[in-house]
């Protein structure tokens, strides 16, 4: 079974990657990713996992088809990729000294039907001054990422405390990843 990952995510590709899995990357999926009206933060989360893996269905036996989809919740609230740099700056506002969730849904949809899967962690960020969220903020690291931050890079000197799945946070949650990938066939621990 040949694995393709819909995924512009250069974070996915590295942690398929960091386990050995043979897989080929298809352009992102150009989907709407909009959360409906009233809908919860693990549905929409989940929905759009399902929805980017579809997206890149080729309806070939022999192929399936990986998507994934993160999203930063604070509270009720979803905060999804920063429009510009003062938004980055508002969602880490809010997230300072505070205790978030990060949700990732991996989905693999193949020819025996599609299995979707997630992971719930919760990251609890320092306090931190306007002066030091400013300076995080002009690093740039923190713009195609949901939540205004990336834990892999120097946002990493953010984040006081995190009780779940690190790789979930990055992006693809490897425990969830693995067993989907167990269900469709693919292996893993290969020499790439
Ligand atoms: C919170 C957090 C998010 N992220 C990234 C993971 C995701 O790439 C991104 C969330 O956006 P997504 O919409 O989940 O993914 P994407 O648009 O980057 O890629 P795709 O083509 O698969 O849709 O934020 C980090 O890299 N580090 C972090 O600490």
């Amino acid at each position: 079974m040949e694995l393709l990952l819909a995924s512009g995510s250069p974070r996915r590709a590295e942690l398929l990657r960091q386990i050995g899995v043979p897989f080929r990357v298809l352009k992102a999926p150009d989907i709407d990713e909009t959360p409906q009206p009233g809908e919860a933060p693990l549905a929409y989360v989940r929905r759009m996992a399902r929805e980017k893996a579809a997206a890149g269905a080729t309806g070939q036996s022999d192929q399936a088809v990986m998507g994934a989809d993160t999203a930063v919740v604070l509270g009720e609230q979803i905060l999804g990729k920063p429009r510009d740099d003062a938004h980055a700056l508002a969602m880490l506002t809010a997230l300072s000294g505070r205790e978030h969730q990060v949700i990732s849904a991996v989905c693999i949809h193949c020819a025996a039907g599609e299995n979707v899967q997630q992971s719930l962690t919760r990251v609890h960020f320092r306090a931190l001054d306007k002066a030091t969220l400013q300076a995080y903020v002009a690093t740039g690291e923190g713009r195609d990422k949901a939540g205004a931050y990336g834990i892999q890079g120097l946002g990493g000197a953010l984040v006081a405390t995190l009780n779940g799945s690190y790789s979930g946070v990055v992006g693809l949650p490897l425990e969830q990843t693995v067993t989907l990938l167990d269900w469709a066939g693919i292996p893993y621990w290969q020499r790439l």
